[in-house]
């Protein structure tokens, strides 16, 4: 074929598939209209008020499913089988779309791969769902294992239009792998706003967690900007298809480090037409008190240890003592009595049943009523009534008998009881928490009921831990959590009080560990949320930071004390700065304006206290800066507080004064590993105090490249 034939032909090519995306999008288009139709007429056709709420519900969620989004083709790949006796490559057939297909003979099919099922008016698959079993062969064909399949094609897009494709011929052994052009667009792409999936481009370590079993829990610790948040989101994403009426039923919840980065990934799961998954924080999620006061992080780790969780669990036990006067009850000219021997028994036998606190209580009233039941049946040979049993479980004597024995208890007031009370620590922390500690844990003005308790944050999750001693916690059938290494021993507890019945998806990095607690060890982690056995797998390349930004950033490892393994980084373009300025504020404000010249999202981050200064700065000269928590705000420029960007990225970050981020904190140098990993593009650092000494090259090291000024990249 001559060029001109060839390029001839893949334009008729591209006009083929824009025609099939046209027709997919109508398609859809019907397919909401239908649903819309149905959701009008849903409460005519519903029996009662249950039924049509809970029509309505699900018609409601199934429009939202089907929303077309205008800036993204409904498709991005594409996958040929190749020919079958009597079939032409690329010619459809009837595919099986299904999950549970995997074994359907696919030769001779091709089908388009997208972020949901399209189906034509006859109920003919016009669009795969990513998930759909099928669909693994995009992510997961190689030139060694093709899977059957002989071109996997690639679409470039612009704005909802596809501009391009990208063929690999896999049963000719030609793969490009990170090598293509379309996933190297995508990772290069300027940032602007709040995160976008990544289902066009999931690389195959990638894809092998995201269609993990939903039974296995896993922990993945990747370098920052390997893929950790996306992975978990997909996960999310592609357990809910394929579990769907069990997680709908269980839940989903995703647990992030703060408002600021739940609201950046907020996006993700609706735009895969996944809307009901739960997204919280951790103080979210134990927060059953108002926090009304912050203490020393000494008292706060003591009360994230782990060792606390069983001085709470003595505490609750203390409560349970044995009989020491038989139950008398007056019954009309009855009188009623158990002994104390059963009685014993009956407080032994619910003991041993470890129950949660309040479910005993409630299950030895039941026993204590069922004696009373027999001998009344004994004696009046007929079966008393319901309202009679009540009434005996709420006699004077049965109450009496109970507070004595089991009495009420709720969360705070056991844990108002422990910090207030030195004898009840003393004896329920006995061995386990030394003199000092204990008298760390007194507030300095103990309040005199739990109602007058000042909470502290860190009160909440003993709180949390002292309900799930008390009563069952709710649960979720499957839990991702990011930025899992900040996690405490007793944080870890409450989430696998959340996650007892269900999985997790645990997510991290350890040498970005900045609560006092930070992790060391992943297997600790993983042992305190009930999930010992999870497989911790490393994610090692990276997607977002420059090499040369990260060959900076990596300079801090060796002081950071973990164990990781080291990243490489797939972005060989991107500029790194680092200079030395006069004036602060100044040099941001220039700083800022050279970086409006480009595309993307700029990003100014700083230590925590310096940050209104230069907000106030950059309004100054006409420059509006959004906060952190509003990732949909107009502005191009974001002005973040070192201790909240986490999880987050920039096109163009620019640091300011890394020794203030460092001295900001006990572990500040892990926190400007932080900072110094969030740019996708260029990373701009201003200082007027010397750089922090393990940024500083030693002798021998080549040192950062040659400084690059950004207007030249
Ligand atoms: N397979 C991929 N294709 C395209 N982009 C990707 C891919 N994987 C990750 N990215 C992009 O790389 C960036 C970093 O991803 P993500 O935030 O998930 O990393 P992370 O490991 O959670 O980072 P951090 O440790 O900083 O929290 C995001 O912009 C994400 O969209």
């Amino acid at each position: 074929m001559t060029l001109h034939a060839q390029e001839q032909s893949l334009d008729t090519e591209l006009t083929a598939e824009r025609e099939h995306l046209e027709e997919s999008r109508a398609a859809l288009r019907r397919m909401r209209e239908r649903a819309e139709a149905l959701f009008a007429t849903g409460d005519k056709v519903a029996g009662d008020a249950y039924t049509a709420e809970q029509l309505g519900r699900h018609m409601a969620r199934r429009v939202a499913e089907l929303a077309d989004d205008p800036t993204t083709p409904l498709f991005f790949g594409k996958l040929d089988f190749g020919a079958a006796t009597g079939t032409e490559p690329g010619e459809s057939r009837t595919p099986g779309a299904g999950p549970g297909d995997e074994d359907t003979d696919h030769a001779g099919r091709a089908y388009h791969v997208g972020r949901r099922h399209v189906t034509d008016a006859q109920g003919e698959p016009l669009v795969l769902d990513w998930r759909a079993p099928v669909s693994r062969s995009f992510y997961r064909a190689s030139a060694r294992d093709p899977q059957g399949v002989a071109v996997r094609r690639r679409f470039g897009f612009h704005g909802g239009e596809l501009t391009s494709f990208e063929d690999e011929r896999l049963d000719r052994g030609e793969e490009l792998g990170t090598a293509s052009r379309i996933l190297t667009a995508e990772i290069e792409r300027p940032r602007v706003g709040p995160m976008r999936d990544i289902v066009a481009t999931i690389q195959p370590e990638q894809d092998e967690l995201v269609r993990a079993e939903l039974a296995d829990s896993i922990c993945v610790q990747g370098a920052p900007g390997t893929g950790k948040t996306a992975v978990g989101l997909h996960r999310a994403a592609y357990l809910l298809y394929l579990h769907r009426e069990r997680l709908r039923r269980s839940g989903v919840l995703i647990v992030g480090p703060n408002r600021a980065f739940l609201s950046y990934i907020a996006a993700v799961l609706p735009a895969l037409g996944e809307v009901e998954v739960d997204q919280a924080t951790v103080e979210d999620l134990v927060g059953r008190v108002p926090v009304r006061a912050t203490e020393d992080p000494a008292v706060a780790v003591i009360k994230h240890d782990a060792r606390l969780a069983e001085v709470l669990r003595r505490a609750v036990e203390a409560h349970i003592s044995a009989p020491t006067e038989p139950v008398v009850v007056s019954d009309g000219s009855f009188r009623w009595r158990i002994g104390l021997e059963p009685l014993h028994r009956i407080v032994q036998e619910t003991r041993r049943e470890g129950l949660p606190y309040a479910t005993g209580r409630d299950r030895v009233r039941a026993r204590v009523v069922s004696l009373l039941q027999r001998q009344a049946e004994a004696r009046r040979a007929e079966s008393p009534s319901d309202a009679w049993l009540r009434r005996m479980g709420r006699s004077r004597p049965v109450v009496d008998f109970l507070d004595a024995v089991w009495p009420a208890l709720t969360p705070d007031g056991l844990v108002h009881l422990l910090l207030t009370d030195p004898d009840a620590l003393t004896a329920a922390a006995d061995g386990l928490l030394t003199d000092a500690e204990r008298a760390l844990l007194r507030p300095a003005k103990p309040a005199r009921t739990p109602k007058a308790m000042r909470w502290t944050a860190a009160d909440a999750v003993l709180l949390d831990e002292a309900a799930g001693l008390i009563e069952r916690t709710a649960g979720y059938g499957h839990v991702v959590v990011d930025e899992a290494q900040d996690l405490s021993a007793m944080q870890c507890r409450a989430l696998a009080r959340r996650s007892e019945h269900g999985s997790v998806t645990l997510l991290g990095d350890l040498a970005q560990g900045t609560a006092p607690w930070a992790a060391t060890d992943w297997h600790e982690s993983l042992r305190h949320l009930g999930k010992p056995d999870a497989a911790v797998v490393p994610l090692t390349v990276g997607f977002r930071v420059p090499a040369a930004v990260v060959a900076f950033a990596n300079r801090l490892l060796p002081a950071l004390a973990v164990d990781v393994p080291p990243a490489e980084s797939l972005r060989h373009d991107g500029g790194l700065d680092v200079r030395t300025v006069d004036d602060l504020p100044a040099a941001t404000v220039a700083e800022v304006r050279a970086a409006l010249a480009y595309d993307g999202s700029v990003g100014v981050i700083a230590a925590d206290a310096a940050v209104d200064g230069l907000r106030a700065a950059l309004a100054a000269a006409g420059i509006d800066a959004a906060t952190a928590d509003d990732p949909a705000a107009r502005a191009r420029v974001t002005v973040v507080p070192a201790t909240l960007v986490k999880g987050l990225e920039y096109d163009h970050v620019v640091v300011v004064e890394p020794a203030a981020i460092v001295a900001a904190e006990p572990r500040g140098l892990h926190r400007l590993y932080v900072v110094l990993t969030r740019a996708v593009s260029r990373l701009a650092v201003l200082h007027v105090a010397p750089l922090p000494e393990p940024l500083v090259p030693v002798a021998g090291d080549p040192g950062p490249p040659a400084p690059t000024d950004p207007m030249e990249q």
